[in-house]
């Protein structure tokens, strides 16, 4: 045998052997499963058993689960439930007079015992549930005062607010206050009067404040530093979602003052977390107490969004109209642009909506909060910076126009509904390319697209009881018939059925690797589009565009994401990130002929997919229509007809109206922005091609077609056709002209020599400073969405008089002769669009 036959045996023993690998892979992860399905029954079968043998003997200790660090018996524990400690009388009596409450939460009581007995404590509850209250009461049940570490003023606040408002002292220590204000309280600090009960400082104030530390030093030498109660305490621990540094110094606290009881409260912690925390706070043993995370009020249900924008907000607007009519709600929304735009759609479909981000200025996101809270405001459509401290008891629904980023920030945002205990909603609008718009915010995120792909599978799933699918993520195993048909998977007749999807999986491996042979890289959306048929020419000639709806063929593509035969694929710019799909580890599974894949997708029973009159859960049943029939054979059938959806979408687009060239700058404005938000949906399909035009005024102040100038840039923009796959673009801008000779509109470009530099004021006038500062603005946006290349483009001028960079300082502009502003613009915009279809035409496939 020769050397080379040799290689060629070893290497196709090679292939064989990674080939079984891969398959033994592919064993184990569903082995994986089964074993947690497993253990989630056992455990359950256990608690029930437990709790039979407690009713039965009553004197038996079995030992608690509850306790983390410290091993505490359930007997023990119950102890704590107890009212006849020294203080029990004062804790009820302050419960109903001063905080105005009946009676106690589960587990309030128990931690507040248990705090009051000086244990050190990490109480676990969902949010909402009244984690507040286990510190407050003690607090104004003790000598001296608490101190109580939050991670946001706003947080701060809105205690302090309520505090005063039941006449409980209380004060903060941060930098919204002023000298004098933070001197009173420093003295208050030591003073044996104690002023305030309750002390709210950050935990930077801990890290950084001497004076305060030595303060609390005094304090504690005169027992007045009564307990220390560390709020959000997963911040401690950087495996927890919301790390901060800061926090990681506050172990300096136990050290300091061990004598003090600690209590950390949280919402979110899972018990790696804790042992984290535990050991960062410097806390010996703490008891856990953890109450269980099933919101039982909370109906939860997912639903497809359509791809459509309008269409999406659309359904939403009638969903609140016809199902919250005058209830009070959050919609949660990606990114601040979605929540101007939703907002504003909402409210020309008179909801009472207002927006909510991060970049609001204080008093206007003040003011929707205060009058939400008030119901002068029935929606709040919000990105997650509305959040922590959102504590409005009657909301009565909380929908997501995206999906959140994981399923721990799911149940937190959509744990602000219901509070009050009476039944609300959580509604997920679960949209393909949105999975892909949060793929590229997590990416850089430890774990962050492990997360996201779990939120994608609980938006997926179609049997498994949503409320079980969360419990997971908090070490929990709640019981599928605890949920009470609180889930739409539990509301619902099984509607769906396993269909073997190994053939359609193999027509994607295909469009896959054909790209790859052509080293072209395929966005998500091009995927799409290229299996349906819609794709470039060199695609359709050599695949068969398949015949499943586009629906069917985002299902298929998502679940082979999170099974493994896709990937992920990221390509980064000082701009953007974008994402592409790449063969995944399982896809040369695929080859094998035994291999098979299959999913579960629903089926209709032939009732009417348009028919929405029926209960909550049948209203997503829209989405895939199969023949049951053919479904018996094994594979995928094809759709029994266009979907409802579609068709209104389709009436809707047509029942736009175009903007008038000729309407106001208001008008025109509008239609930008709302073009502005199809733009970067477009551009995450990779293929928006933008095209401007700009008119050239002389510095006779006349315009091309002989009209004034005006001083404000006019954008109007429109789509060329409805069915082209580039979606080209107009921005038209007036821009005033520059202290030079007129141009001849059309005719030849003058010659380009550099005059001087801008800085000889000759050159450029204020105003059209001012306007050439707006352009920049306006194209720099373009430009941000364009590919890095085309700023290094831009960047290295080779011939002088070419504006240097877009993005620099005006300073650096050098402009030539005889040209215009608005030349100028034209001639680089020009050029990067040429630059920028190159490399689409190159790249992007
Ligand atoms: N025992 C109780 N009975 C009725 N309402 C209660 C009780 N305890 C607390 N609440 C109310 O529950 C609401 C939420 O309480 P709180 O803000 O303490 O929750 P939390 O667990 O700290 O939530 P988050 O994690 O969002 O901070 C408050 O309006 C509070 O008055």
């Amino acid at each position: 045998m020769d050397g080379s036959s040799e290689t060629n045996e070893m290497q196709a023993e090679l292939d064989s052997v990674e080939a079984e690998l891969e398959l033994v892979q592919l064993q184990i992860t569903e082995l994986l499963q089964k074993q947690a399905e497993l253990t989630s029954r056992k455990n359950v079968l256990l608690e029930r058993l437990g709790e039979a043998c407690d009713s039965a003997q009553p004197s038996s200790s079995a030992s608690s689960t509850e306790s983390c660090g410290h091993v505490m018996s359930k007997q023990e524990m119950q102890h704590y439930d107890g009212t006849d400690f020294p203080w029990s009388k004062e804790v009820v009596w302050n419960l109903k007079e001063l905080f105005k409450l009946s009676k106690f939460r589960p587990l309030q009581l128990r931690a507040i015992n248990m705090t009051l007995s000086g244990k050190d404590l990490f109480l676990v509850m969902p949010t909402g549930r009244g984690k507040s209250l286990c510190y407050q009461l003690p607090a104004v049940c003790s000598k001296g005062f608490t101190l109580v570490i939050t991670p946001l003023v706003s947080l701060m606040e809105d205690q302090i607010m309520y505090l005063q408002l039941i006449n409980v002292p209380a004060a903060m220590l941060n930098a919204s206050i002023s000298k004098n204000n933070a001197k009173a309280v420093m003295a208050g600090i030591t003073d044996p009067k104690s002023p305030f009960k309750l002390l709210y400082v950050t935990p930077e104030k801990i890290a950084k404040s001497k004076l305060l530390m030595s303060c609390l030093e005094k304090a504690y030498k005169a027992k007045l530093l009564s307990r220390i109660a560390v709020d959000e305490v997963h911040c401690c621990s950087q495996w927890g979602h919301d790390f901060r540094p800061d926090y990681k110094l506050l172990g300096i606290l136990k050290r300091q003052f061990p004598k003090v009881p600690l209590l950390g409260l949280t919402a979110t912690a899972t018990s790696s977390v804790l042992k984290d925390c535990e050991k960062i706070l410097c806390v010996q043993q703490p008891i856990t107490l953890s109450a269980s995370f099933n919101r039982t009020n909370l109906y939860y249900e997912v639903r497809i969004k359509d791809p459509d924008n309008e269409a999406s907000i659309c359904d939403i607007a009638s969903l609140i109209k016809s199902r919250y009519q005058d209830q009070s709600g959050i919609v949660y929304v990606f990114s601040q642009k979605d929540a101007e735009l939703v907002s504003s759609e909402l409210q020309k479909r008179d909801i009472l909506a207002y927006p909510y981000h991060a970049n609001m200025d204080p008093d206007s996101k003040s003011r929707v909060h205060r009058e939400w809270t008030a119901n002068k405001i029935k929606v709040v459509v919000a990105t997650v910076a509305f959040g922590m401290g959102i504590d409005k008891p009657d909301v009565r629904f909380v929908i997501h126009h995206t999906i959140s980023k994981s399923i721990e920030n799911y149940y937190q945002e959509s744990g602000r509904a219901g509070r009050d205990d009476a039944s609300a909603d959580c509604i997920v609008f679960f949209g393909f390319s949105d999975i892909f718009r949060i793929s590229t915010m997590v990416v850089m995120e430890n774990v962050g697209q492990q997360k996201l792909l779990q939120m994608v599978d609980y938006c997926q799933n179609l049997d498994r009881c949503r409320r079980s699918l969360m419990a997971v993520h908090f070490d929990e195993v709640w019981d599928d018939e605890g949920c009470n048909q609180m889930c739409d998977t539990c509301c619902r007749v099984k509607d769906y059925s396993t269909v073997d999807i190994t053939e359609h999986a193999k027509q994607v491996v295909q469009i896959m690797e054909l790209a790859a042979s052509m080293d072209e890289k395929l966005t998500p959306l091009k995927l799409v589009e290229a299996w349906m048929g819609k794709g470039p020419a060199k695609h359709r000639k050599t695949i068969k565009p398949t015949t499943l709806s586009r629906q069917q063929v985002e299902a298929v593509i998502v679940r082979m994401l999170l099974q493994g035969y896709l990937r992920e694929d990221f390509s980064f710019t000082p701009y953007t990130t974008y994402f592409y799909m790449k063969l995944g580890r399982k896809a040369p599974l695929l080859k094998i002929q035994s291999h098979t894949l299959s999913m579960k997708m629903r089926i209709t029973d032939g009732r009417s997919a348009v028919d929405t009159s029926d209960v909550k859960a049948n209203e997503q049943d829209i989405d895939i229509t199969f023949d049951p029939i053919v479904m018996k054979n094994g594979c995928l059938p094809q759709p029994r007809q266009k979907v409802f959806k579609e068709q209104r979408n389709q009436s809707r687009k047509q029942g736009l109206k175009p903007v008038s060239q000729t309407g106001k700058w208001r008008e025109k404005a509008k239609k930008h922005l709302t073009d502005g938000h199809r733009e970067e949906e477009e551009h995450q399909r990779g293929c928006i091609e933008v095209e401007v035009e700009v008119n050239i005024i002389d510095n006779t102040g006349v315009s091309d077609d002989g009209k004034a100038p005006s001083h404000q840039i006019k954008y109007c923009s429109k789509r060329k056709s409805a069915t082209t796959q580039r979606v080209r673009r107009k921005a038209c801008a007036n821009v005033a002209a520059l202290d030079i000779s007129p141009t001849t509109p059309g005719g030849p470009a003058p010659a380009l020599t550099v005059s001087s530099s801008p800085s000889q004021a000759s050159i450029i006038s204020d105003t059209a400073v001012k306007e050439l500062c707006d352009l920049r603005n306006y194209y720099s946006k373009q430009l941000r969405r364009i590919n890095y290349m085309s700023h290094e483009h831009l960047e290295q001028p080779t011939e002088p008089g070419v504006l240097a960079c877009i993005r620099e300082p005006l300073r650096s502009l050098w402009l030539p002769r005889r040209v215009t502003i608005g030349r100028m613009a034209r001639s680089l915009w020009t050029r990067v669009s040429g630059r920028r279809k190159l490399v689409h035409d190159n790249i992007i496939v």
